[in-house]
Protein backbone atom coordinates (compact mmCIF):
# COMPACT_ATOMS: atom_id res chain seq x y z
CA UNK A 1 0.00 0.00 0.00
CA UNK A 2 1.62 3.14 -1.26
CA UNK A 3 4.72 0.98 -2.16
CA UNK A 4 5.08 4.50 -4.68
CA UNK A 5 4.60 7.19 -2.51
CA UNK A 6 5.66 10.23 -1.06
CA UNK A 7 8.65 8.33 0.89
CA UNK A 8 10.63 8.65 -2.12
CA UNK A 9 11.94 11.33 -3.28
CA UNK A 10 12.08 10.45 -6.65
CA UNK A 11 8.06 10.13 -6.55
CA UNK A 12 8.14 13.82 -4.98
CA UNK A 13 10.31 14.84 -8.13
CA UNK A 14 7.80 13.88 -10.40
CA UNK A 15 4.56 15.05 -8.31
CA UNK A 16 6.04 18.98 -8.42
CA UNK A 17 5.27 19.05 -12.06
CA UNK A 18 1.99 16.50 -12.22
CA UNK A 19 -0.93 16.51 -10.74
CA UNK A 20 -1.86 12.80 -8.63
CA UNK A 21 -4.71 12.31 -11.30
CA UNK A 22 -2.79 13.50 -14.17
CA UNK A 23 -0.26 10.88 -13.03
CA UNK A 24 -2.46 8.53 -12.88
CA UNK A 25 -4.30 8.98 -16.73
CA UNK A 26 -0.59 9.55 -18.30
CA UNK A 27 0.59 5.76 -18.96
CA UNK A 28 3.98 6.92 -19.13
CA UNK A 29 3.97 8.61 -15.80
CA UNK A 30 1.96 6.09 -13.80
CA UNK A 31 4.56 2.85 -15.72
CA UNK A 32 7.38 5.19 -14.09
CA UNK A 33 6.32 5.73 -10.56
CA UNK A 34 4.94 2.48 -10.22
CA UNK A 35 8.76 1.19 -11.53
CA UNK A 36 10.87 3.05 -8.89
CA UNK A 37 10.47 1.16 -5.84
CA UNK A 38 11.32 -2.01 -8.12
CA UNK A 39 14.42 -0.05 -9.01
CA UNK A 40 15.34 0.90 -6.34
CA UNK A 41 14.82 -1.99 -4.09
CA UNK A 42 16.29 -4.77 -6.66
CA UNK A 43 15.75 -8.40 -5.80
CA UNK A 44 13.76 -7.36 -2.43
CA UNK A 45 10.09 -6.63 -3.85
CA UNK A 46 8.08 -9.71 -5.11
CA UNK A 47 5.59 -7.34 -6.77
CA UNK A 48 4.47 -4.45 -8.18
CA UNK A 49 0.91 -2.63 -7.81
CA UNK A 50 0.18 -0.16 -10.56
CA UNK A 51 -0.19 3.41 -9.71
CA UNK A 52 -3.27 4.82 -9.67
CA UNK A 53 -6.12 5.16 -6.83
CA UNK A 54 -9.01 3.35 -5.21
CA UNK A 55 -11.47 6.92 -5.78
CA UNK A 56 -11.00 6.44 -9.83
CA UNK A 57 -13.92 4.19 -9.49
CA UNK A 58 -15.94 7.51 -8.42
CA UNK A 59 -14.29 9.28 -10.86
CA UNK A 60 -15.62 6.85 -13.16
CA UNK A 61 -18.93 7.51 -11.90
CA UNK A 62 -19.20 11.08 -12.78
CA UNK A 63 -18.08 12.72 -9.28
CA UNK A 64 -15.31 15.13 -9.16
CA UNK A 65 -11.99 14.14 -7.33
CA UNK A 66 -9.10 15.83 -6.14
CA UNK A 67 -6.60 15.06 -4.32
CA UNK A 68 -5.24 17.49 -1.70
CA UNK A 69 -1.73 17.88 -1.01
CA UNK A 70 -1.26 16.81 2.81
CA UNK A 71 -5.46 16.32 3.34
CA UNK A 72 -5.65 13.68 1.17
CA UNK A 73 -9.04 13.07 -1.21
CA UNK A 74 -11.65 15.79 -1.37
CA UNK A 75 -15.04 15.12 -3.53
CA UNK A 76 -16.35 18.61 -3.69
CA UNK A 77 -20.32 17.33 -4.55
CA UNK A 78 -20.89 14.51 -2.28
CA UNK A 79 -23.54 12.30 -2.46
CA UNK A 80 -26.02 13.79 0.37
CA UNK A 81 -29.21 11.96 -0.22
CA UNK A 82 -30.82 9.61 -2.21
CA UNK A 83 -32.07 11.13 -5.18
CA UNK A 84 -28.19 12.37 -5.62
CA UNK A 85 -28.04 8.84 -6.92
CA UNK A 86 -29.53 10.06 -10.17
CA UNK A 87 -25.92 12.25 -10.55
CA UNK A 88 -24.09 9.38 -11.13
CA UNK A 89 -23.69 8.33 -14.87
CA UNK A 90 -23.06 4.71 -14.53
CA UNK A 91 -26.40 4.09 -15.49
CA UNK A 92 -26.49 6.83 -18.59
CA UNK A 93 -27.30 5.36 -22.17
CA UNK A 94 -23.58 4.35 -23.31
CA UNK A 95 -21.78 4.27 -19.78
CA UNK A 96 -18.81 1.42 -20.09
CA UNK A 97 -16.89 1.03 -17.43
CA UNK A 98 -13.80 0.17 -20.02
CA UNK A 99 -14.21 3.41 -21.80
CA UNK A 100 -14.19 5.25 -18.48
CA UNK A 101 -10.86 3.58 -17.33
CA UNK A 102 -9.01 2.69 -20.09
CA UNK A 103 -6.31 4.50 -19.13
CA UNK A 104 -6.06 2.32 -16.07
CA UNK A 105 -5.91 -0.25 -18.46
CA UNK A 106 -3.41 1.40 -20.78
CA UNK A 107 -1.00 1.86 -17.93
CA UNK A 108 -1.17 -1.51 -16.83
CA UNK A 109 -0.34 -3.12 -19.98
CA UNK A 110 2.98 -0.33 -20.50
CA UNK A 111 3.55 -0.98 -17.37
CA UNK A 112 3.80 -5.20 -17.73
CA UNK A 113 5.88 -4.52 -20.85
CA UNK A 114 8.38 -1.95 -18.79
CA UNK A 115 8.44 -4.94 -16.19
CA UNK A 116 9.54 -7.52 -18.67
CA UNK A 117 8.66 -10.09 -16.30
CA UNK A 118 10.99 -8.93 -13.64
CA UNK A 119 8.23 -9.57 -10.83
CA UNK A 120 4.10 -9.85 -11.23
CA UNK A 121 2.22 -6.72 -11.60
CA UNK A 122 -0.79 -6.24 -9.48
CA UNK A 123 -4.22 -4.68 -10.18
CA UNK A 124 -6.50 -3.44 -7.59
CA UNK A 125 -9.99 -1.61 -6.70
CA UNK A 126 -11.59 -0.12 -4.19
CA UNK A 127 -14.21 -1.68 -2.22
CA UNK A 128 -18.32 -0.75 -2.30
CA UNK A 129 -18.54 -0.24 1.40
CA UNK A 130 -14.94 2.55 1.28
CA UNK A 131 -15.82 3.83 -1.72
CA UNK A 132 -19.27 4.59 -0.69
CA UNK A 133 -17.54 6.54 2.48
CA UNK A 134 -15.65 8.67 0.36
CA UNK A 135 -18.93 9.49 -1.72
CA UNK A 136 -20.76 10.62 0.89
CA UNK A 137 -18.43 12.00 3.13
CA UNK A 138 -16.63 14.03 0.56
CA UNK A 139 -13.19 13.02 1.80
CA UNK A 140 -11.90 11.48 4.78
CA UNK A 141 -13.46 11.44 7.77
CA UNK A 142 -13.10 10.55 11.65
CA UNK A 143 -16.28 9.15 12.44
CA UNK A 144 -17.68 8.30 8.88
CA UNK A 145 -21.64 10.03 10.48
CA UNK A 146 -22.81 11.19 7.70
CA UNK A 147 -21.86 7.55 5.40
CA UNK A 148 -22.88 5.20 8.07
CA UNK A 149 -25.61 7.70 8.67
CA UNK A 150 -27.31 6.79 5.29
CA UNK A 151 -26.66 3.30 5.56
CA UNK A 152 -28.96 3.39 8.96
CA UNK A 153 -31.72 6.02 7.43
CA UNK A 154 -32.38 5.08 3.82
CA UNK A 155 -30.78 0.92 3.33
CA UNK A 156 -32.27 0.48 0.28
CA UNK A 157 -30.70 3.45 -1.61
CA UNK A 158 -27.98 2.10 0.71
CA UNK A 159 -27.71 -0.77 -1.08
CA UNK A 160 -28.56 0.60 -4.48
CA UNK A 161 -25.38 2.60 -4.13
CA UNK A 162 -23.48 -0.32 -3.20
CA UNK A 163 -24.46 -2.64 -5.64
CA UNK A 164 -23.70 -0.42 -8.70
CA UNK A 165 -20.30 0.16 -7.02
CA UNK A 166 -19.52 -3.65 -6.79
CA UNK A 167 -20.88 -4.14 -10.59
CA UNK A 168 -18.56 -1.47 -11.21
CA UNK A 169 -15.52 -2.57 -9.61
CA UNK A 170 -15.99 -5.97 -10.74
CA UNK A 171 -15.88 -5.21 -14.52
CA UNK A 172 -12.74 -3.09 -13.49
CA UNK A 173 -10.83 -5.43 -12.24
CA UNK A 174 -11.56 -8.20 -15.42
CA UNK A 175 -10.64 -5.43 -17.06
CA UNK A 176 -7.22 -5.39 -15.64
CA UNK A 177 -6.26 -8.96 -15.66
CA UNK A 178 -7.22 -8.43 -19.77
CA UNK A 179 -5.09 -5.28 -19.48
CA UNK A 180 -1.89 -7.75 -17.82
CA UNK A 181 -2.90 -7.54 -14.04
CA UNK A 182 -1.32 -10.97 -12.60
CA UNK A 183 -3.17 -10.46 -9.51
CA UNK A 184 -5.65 -8.16 -8.06
CA UNK A 185 -6.39 -6.23 -4.45
CA UNK A 186 -9.58 -5.28 -3.23
CA UNK A 187 -9.13 -2.73 -0.54
CA UNK A 188 -11.94 -2.25 2.39
CA UNK A 189 -10.26 0.18 3.66
CA UNK A 190 -12.93 1.30 6.15
CA UNK A 191 -14.49 -1.92 7.24
CA UNK A 192 -13.45 -1.09 10.95
CA UNK A 193 -16.14 1.90 11.15
CA UNK A 194 -18.27 -1.33 10.61
CA UNK A 195 -19.80 -3.40 13.60
CA UNK A 196 -19.31 -6.86 13.19
CA UNK A 197 -23.45 -6.75 12.40
CA UNK A 198 -23.15 -3.82 9.81
CA UNK A 199 -19.87 -5.53 7.80
CA UNK A 200 -22.17 -8.77 7.42
CA UNK A 201 -25.27 -6.63 5.99
CA UNK A 202 -23.51 -3.70 3.83
CA UNK A 203 -20.10 -5.18 3.41
CA UNK A 204 -19.76 -8.80 2.84
CA UNK A 205 -22.23 -9.12 0.05
CA UNK A 206 -20.43 -6.75 -2.43
CA UNK A 207 -16.38 -8.56 -1.29
CA UNK A 208 -18.42 -12.00 -1.98
CA UNK A 209 -20.14 -10.96 -5.19
CA UNK A 210 -17.02 -9.16 -6.36
CA UNK A 211 -14.84 -12.16 -5.55
CA UNK A 212 -18.10 -14.79 -7.30
CA UNK A 213 -17.58 -12.45 -10.52
CA UNK A 214 -13.55 -11.94 -11.17
CA UNK A 215 -12.86 -16.00 -10.37
CA UNK A 216 -15.45 -17.16 -12.40
CA UNK A 217 -13.62 -14.95 -15.43
CA UNK A 218 -10.01 -15.47 -14.17
CA UNK A 219 -10.02 -18.32 -12.01
CA UNK A 220 -6.03 -18.86 -11.93
CA UNK A 221 -5.74 -15.08 -10.99
CA UNK A 222 -5.10 -14.90 -7.14
CA UNK A 223 -7.43 -12.44 -5.31
CA UNK A 224 -6.60 -10.56 -2.23
CA UNK A 225 -9.13 -8.48 0.27
CA UNK A 226 -7.80 -6.20 2.75
CA UNK A 227 -10.50 -5.46 5.21
CA UNK A 228 -8.62 -2.96 7.70
CA UNK A 229 -10.62 -3.35 11.26
CA UNK A 230 -12.75 -6.52 10.34
CA UNK A 231 -10.98 -8.86 12.70
CA UNK A 232 -14.57 -10.46 13.32
CA UNK A 233 -15.10 -11.12 9.94
CA UNK A 234 -11.87 -13.42 9.14
CA UNK A 235 -13.47 -16.73 9.53
CA UNK A 236 -16.52 -15.16 7.32
CA UNK A 237 -13.93 -14.02 4.61
CA UNK A 238 -12.22 -17.23 4.72
CA UNK A 239 -15.47 -19.93 4.20
CA UNK A 240 -18.19 -17.69 2.61
CA UNK A 241 -15.73 -15.87 -0.19
CA UNK A 242 -13.54 -16.69 -3.04
CA UNK A 243 -10.60 -15.11 -2.18
CA UNK A 244 -7.28 -17.03 -2.02
CA UNK A 245 -5.77 -14.69 0.07
CA UNK A 246 -6.73 -12.11 3.20
CA UNK A 247 -4.72 -9.43 4.28
CA UNK A 248 -4.65 -8.22 7.83
CA UNK A 249 -3.84 -5.43 9.75
CA UNK A 250 -1.63 -5.18 12.84
CA UNK A 251 -4.15 -5.64 15.15
CA UNK A 252 -4.34 -9.07 14.84
CA UNK A 253 -2.04 -11.52 16.01
CA UNK A 254 -0.88 -13.47 13.02
CA UNK A 255 -0.54 -16.74 14.59
CA UNK A 256 -3.90 -16.41 15.85
CA UNK A 257 -5.11 -15.71 12.22
CA UNK A 258 -3.89 -18.45 10.95
CA UNK A 259 -5.65 -20.58 13.63
CA UNK A 260 -8.79 -19.04 13.11
CA UNK A 261 -8.96 -19.58 9.38
CA UNK A 262 -7.63 -23.02 9.60
CA UNK A 263 -10.11 -23.93 11.73
CA UNK A 264 -13.19 -22.06 10.32
CA UNK A 265 -12.03 -23.72 6.86
CA UNK A 266 -12.20 -27.03 8.87
CA UNK A 267 -15.27 -26.89 10.14
CA UNK A 268 -16.62 -26.12 7.28
CA UNK A 269 -15.35 -28.66 5.06
CA UNK A 270 -13.68 -26.96 2.87
CA UNK A 271 -10.25 -28.72 1.59
CA UNK A 272 -9.01 -24.98 0.29
CA UNK A 273 -6.07 -23.25 1.54
CA UNK A 274 -6.36 -19.35 2.23
CA UNK A 275 -3.02 -17.79 2.48
CA UNK A 276 -2.54 -14.87 5.06
CA UNK A 277 -1.05 -11.29 3.83
CA UNK A 278 0.95 -8.71 6.32
CA UNK A 279 0.65 -7.31 9.15
CA UNK A 280 3.60 -4.79 10.12
CA UNK A 281 2.52 -2.13 12.08
CA UNK A 282 3.86 0.81 9.36
CA UNK A 283 4.67 2.54 12.44
CA UNK A 284 7.69 0.47 13.36
CA UNK A 285 10.05 1.71 9.94
CA UNK A 286 10.31 4.45 12.56
CA UNK A 287 11.98 2.43 15.66
CA UNK A 288 15.61 1.65 15.46
CA UNK A 289 17.40 -0.78 12.46
CA UNK A 290 17.41 -3.60 15.72
CA UNK A 291 13.72 -2.99 16.62
CA UNK A 292 12.65 -3.50 13.21
CA UNK A 293 14.87 -6.31 12.81
CA UNK A 294 13.70 -8.46 15.79
CA UNK A 295 10.15 -7.40 15.07
CA UNK A 296 10.11 -8.21 11.14
CA UNK A 297 11.66 -11.70 12.06
CA UNK A 298 8.78 -12.68 14.82
CA UNK A 299 6.49 -11.54 12.33
CA UNK A 300 7.16 -13.80 9.97
CA UNK A 301 7.88 -16.23 12.79
CA UNK A 302 4.61 -15.72 13.69
CA UNK A 303 2.63 -16.10 10.50
CA UNK A 304 4.97 -19.72 10.19
CA UNK A 305 6.84 -21.07 6.89
CA UNK A 306 4.06 -21.32 4.64
CA UNK A 307 1.34 -19.61 3.19
CA UNK A 308 2.24 -15.84 4.06
CA UNK A 309 2.62 -12.83 1.67
CA UNK A 310 4.86 -10.62 3.98
CA UNK A 311 3.51 -6.90 3.92
CA UNK A 312 2.98 -3.77 6.05
CA UNK A 313 -0.39 -3.69 7.69
CA UNK A 314 -1.35 -0.19 6.24
CA UNK A 315 0.56 1.93 3.56
CA UNK A 316 3.63 3.79 3.49
CA UNK A 317 4.01 6.92 5.31
CA UNK A 318 5.30 10.10 4.05
CA UNK A 319 8.02 10.89 6.95
CA UNK A 320 9.33 7.08 6.40
CA UNK A 321 12.98 6.33 5.34
CA UNK A 322 13.05 4.50 2.16
CA UNK A 323 16.53 3.02 4.02
CA UNK A 324 14.43 2.19 6.94
CA UNK A 325 12.08 0.11 4.37
CA UNK A 326 14.97 -1.79 2.71
CA UNK A 327 16.31 -3.27 6.28
CA UNK A 328 12.29 -4.88 6.71
CA UNK A 329 12.03 -5.92 3.10
CA UNK A 330 15.81 -7.67 3.99
CA UNK A 331 14.60 -9.32 7.02
CA UNK A 332 11.50 -10.18 6.02
CA UNK A 333 13.68 -12.47 3.30
CA UNK A 334 16.15 -13.67 5.44
CA UNK A 335 13.58 -14.80 8.50
CA UNK A 336 11.95 -16.53 5.68
CA UNK A 337 14.72 -18.52 4.85
CA UNK A 338 15.42 -19.20 8.25
CA UNK A 339 11.71 -20.87 8.59
CA UNK A 340 12.17 -22.87 5.57
C1 LIG B 1 -8.16 4.44 1.16
C2 LIG B 1 -7.28 4.37 -0.07
C3 LIG B 1 -7.02 5.44 -0.97
N1 LIG B 1 -6.17 4.94 -1.95
C4 LIG B 1 -5.89 3.63 -1.70
C5 LIG B 1 -6.60 3.23 -0.54
C6 LIG B 1 -6.66 1.83 0.00
C7 LIG B 1 -5.47 1.52 0.84
C8 LIG B 1 -5.43 2.28 2.14
O1 LIG B 1 -6.27 2.01 3.00
O2 LIG B 1 -4.58 3.16 2.26
C9 LIG B 1 -5.06 2.70 -2.47
C10 LIG B 1 -3.89 3.22 -3.18
N2 LIG B 1 -3.46 4.52 -3.34
C11 LIG B 1 -2.34 4.54 -4.11
C12 LIG B 1 -2.07 3.23 -4.54
C13 LIG B 1 -1.04 2.97 -5.62
C14 LIG B 1 -0.24 1.83 -5.56
C15 LIG B 1 0.83 1.80 -4.49
O3 LIG B 1 1.94 2.26 -4.76
O4 LIG B 1 0.52 1.24 -3.43
C16 LIG B 1 -2.99 2.38 -3.93
C17 LIG B 1 -3.10 0.86 -3.96
C18 LIG B 1 -1.56 5.75 -4.48
C19 LIG B 1 -1.64 6.93 -3.61
N3 LIG B 1 -2.79 7.52 -3.18
C20 LIG B 1 -2.48 8.64 -2.48
C21 LIG B 1 -1.07 8.82 -2.46
C22 LIG B 1 -0.32 10.02 -1.84
C23 LIG B 1 -0.81 11.30 -2.42
C24 LIG B 1 0.13 12.18 -3.23
O5 LIG B 1 1.04 11.73 -3.95
O6 LIG B 1 -0.13 13.39 -3.19
C25 LIG B 1 -0.54 7.76 -3.18
C26 LIG B 1 0.91 7.53 -3.50
C27 LIG B 1 -3.49 9.58 -1.92
C28 LIG B 1 -4.62 8.98 -1.21
N4 LIG B 1 -5.56 8.13 -1.73
C29 LIG B 1 -6.45 7.77 -0.75
C30 LIG B 1 -6.10 8.46 0.44
C31 LIG B 1 -6.81 8.34 1.77
C32 LIG B 1 -4.98 9.24 0.14
C33 LIG B 1 -4.25 10.19 1.03
C34 LIG B 1 -3.23 9.39 1.75
C35 LIG B 1 -2.05 10.23 2.17
O7 LIG B 1 -2.09 11.45 2.03
O8 LIG B 1 -1.10 9.58 2.60
C36 LIG B 1 -7.56 6.83 -0.94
Amino acid sequence: MRQAGRYLPEFRAIRVENDFFNVCRTPELATEVTLQPIRRYPELLDAAIIFSDILVIPQAMGMQVEMVPGKGPHLPEPLREPRDLARLTDQRKGFSVGRELDYVYKAITNTRHALAGRVPLLGFVGAPWTLMAYMVEGGGSKTFAEAKAWLFRCPQAAHELLRRIAAVAAEFLVGQVHAGAQALQVFESWAGELSPRDFAEFSLPYLRQIAAHVKQRCPDVPLTVFAKGAHYALEQLATETAFDVISIDWTIDPAAARIRVDRALRSAGSARRVVLQGNLDPTLLFADEDTLRRRTAEMCASFGATGHIANLGHGMMPAHDPERLRVFLQTVHSASRALR
